[in-house]
């Protein structure tokens, strides 16, 4: 076993993500770590080198350590240390022995709509009670939930676990992406975020409401030959209702999908309607439960107007400030900074403004960046995209290369112009698992769709919005859209001030300026030809065996063999010949 730090053993690796190395791990028989009983194996997650060098991501960790010791959630992967150590930087956590989601999507298929709902109201319990604690999570995808196998009235039940919380914070640091880089998964990624504005707990509501879409459709909603696509899509497209989507659960996904960060629902109210939606579209569901879930669009509330909480915007004032952590006393980590001034003061230096959304402050800016020189958000994020659609992305994105969006901003539609789609019973070939001891029936036995049209009280008479606009309901014609149409060149209607780009300097200077200050750029594969891999491999055999088929023939007595088997074939011939008569 190899030692990591002063405290743990590493046993194997069980993943590589973008920002490190997961292994399983233990602690030294001769350490006492409060929090982790002695010989329990825990997950530790090792910092790629280039997040650990950095001294702002070393000071995010340092200051963020205690808000990620102290979340607590059934729901969440329990953090039990962080070890910064010389250049080791790891998060210690609780070891979950089960599949990540997107592994259990790729080799189950999709979820049933009631299965889809109920997991997904426990992901929104866990992002409710971490944005209550000020944390966002920004990388919420389905690799990110870990299934955990719980013994419930003794069948096993799926346990879904959300971890990586802080790591896309963490790894947003200037001086990782102060060359443009972007941190975050394309598919998953919501509009404010690819267009280079604040991002708040909404950001984790549109990324549930993605996740939602893809676990009961197998897909997320919006795809792209290239992650710049992707992103343009998250931008400027309209989700589209799959025909088998019940009408509740398309309310839910849509709201959350909304481009308007004040328009999505909060994590709390996500919860909450995700049950009644699950409650009401089963087979068996009673007639109060499918009004119920039709009307869900009442309850999903946006976030209420945030308090700032004084302990962490003290704390983000005062880097040099350690909070209160619980019982756990991080010394190795705090030692690690004894006559670091220089990085205390870089941060000291830029007190960030009260955030009133009550999340962790805004990524500060680099310093030695002048504003005049800040590229555009756009450059900064898109540059940053890569070719793989699932893994968190830190990378570096040519802005040279991008050329025209690949997917061309469609015009705004409003809702009530698409054609309606009506509601479709489940495929009865619905092989996704159902979650035991809840309220959801297979629905194959009937449901939710067979329930009369007439039964149900007309949509002006459901519940009333609760301080929240309700959504319409797809299939009733309505004569104003919900939504403000959106001029498609601009993907934003607003801006009064004027964007960033156009205060951008001329781009040629501004790539040259960095081509100088960006050691870390890589070559990029201009072309990517599927299957050229394969068949340079291919050919290299052929010559290899053509150059050994040559030497064989030259330097070795088979010319000699080849002659006798030849002669011995030719007597066996004549005598052959000679028997037959022939
Ligand atoms: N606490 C844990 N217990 C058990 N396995 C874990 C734990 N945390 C992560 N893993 C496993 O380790 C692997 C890598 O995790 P990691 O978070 O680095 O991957 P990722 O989410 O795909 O990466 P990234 O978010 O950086 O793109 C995953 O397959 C996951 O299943």
């Amino acid at each position: 076993m190899r030692p990591v730090g002063s405290k743990y053993l590493l046993e194997e690796t069980l993943g590589r993500g973008a920002t490190g190395t997961v292994w399983r791990a233990q602690v030294r028989p001769d350490v006492q770590v409060p929090g982790i009983e002695p010989g329990r194996p825990v997950a530790i997650k090792i910092l790629r080198e280039e997040l650990a060098a950095d001294p702002d991501v070393v000071m995010r960790f340092l200051r963020e350590r205690s808000v990620l010791l102290r979340l607590t959630h059934p729901n969440i992967v329990r953090v039990r240390d962080l070890v910064v150590e010389g250049e080791l930087l790891a998060l210690v956590m609780d070891l979950v022995d089960g599949p990540d989601l997107f592994r259990y999507l790729r080799s189950n298929g999709p979820f049933s709509p009631i299965a889809g709902a109920l997991l997904m109201a426990q992901i929104a319990d866990a992002l409710a009670a971490s944005h209550a604690d000020g944390v966002v999570h920004r990388d919420l995808k389905p690799a990110n939930v870990l299934l955990a196998s719980t013994e419930v009235d003794g069948g096993e039940q799926m346990h879904p676990m959300l971890t990586d919380f802080g790591i896309a914070r963490l790894a947003d640091s200037p001086g990782i992406t102060r060359t443009h880089e972007f941190v975050g998964t394309p598919a998953y990624v919501a509009p404010e975020s690819a267009d280079g504005r604040p991002q708040t707990a909404a950001v984790d509501v549109y990324g549930a409401g993605i996740m939602l879409y893809e676990l009961v459709t197998g897909r997320p909603p919006f795809q792209g030959d290239s992650p710049v696509a992707i992103l343009h899509a998250h931008i400027a497209q309209d989700p589209e209702r799959p025909r088998t989507m019940p009408e509740p659960l398309w309310t839910v996904i849509e709201r959350c999908l909304r481009k308007n960060p004040d328009e999505r629902p909060s994590a709390v109210s996500l919860a909450g309607a995700l049950r009644v939606v699950a409650a009401g579209v089963g087979v068996h569901a009673s007639p109060a439960a499918v009004d119920a879930a039709l009307a869900v669009g009442a309850l999903l509330l946006p976030e209420p107007r945030p308090v700032p909480q004084p302990e962490l915007l003290q704390t983000w004032s005062d880097p040099t400030q350690v909070l209160p952590t619980g019982g756990y006393d991080p010394a190795a980590a705090t030692r690690m900074f004894e006559g670091a001034e220089d990085r205390t003061q870089l941060m000291g230096s830029q007190q960030p403004a009260p955030d009133p959304t009550r999340m962790m402050p805004p990524v500060p800016a680099a310093p030695a960046v002048a504003q005049s020189e800040a590229p555009h958000p756009w450059q900064t994020q898109l540059r940053a995209a890569r070719d793989r659609n699932q893994q968190t992305e830190v990378g570096y994105f040519d802005a040279q290369e991008l050329g025209p969006p690949q997917v061309a901003p469609r015009p705004y539609q409003p809702y009530q112009q698409q054609a309606p789609q009506p509601y479709q019973p489940y495929p009865p070939q619905d092989r996704r698992p159902q979650q035991q001891g809840q309220q959801g029936r297979r629905p194959d036995q009937g449901g939710y769709a067979q329930r009369p049209q007439a039964d149900r009280p007309p949509y002006g008479q459901q519940q009333p919005p609760q301080g929240y606009q309700a959504y319409p309901p797809p299939a009733a014609p309505q004569p104003a859209p919900v939504r403000r149409p959106e001029p498609a060149p601009q993907h934003r209607p607003e801006p009064p001030a004027p964007r960033p780009r156009e205060r951008a300097p001329e781009p040629v200077r501004e790539r040259e300026r960095e081509r100088e200050r960006e050691p870390r750029r890589r070559s990029r594969n201009r072309m990517y030809i599927p299957g050229l891999g394969c068949l340079k491999g291919c050919l290299m055999v052929l010559l290899i065996l053509a150059v050994a088929g040559v030497a064989l023939w030259n330097f070795t007595p088979l010319p000699q063999y080849w002659d006798d088997v030849h002669g011995w074939y030719d007597s066996a011939v004549t005598w052959v010949r000679s028997v037959t008569g022939k």
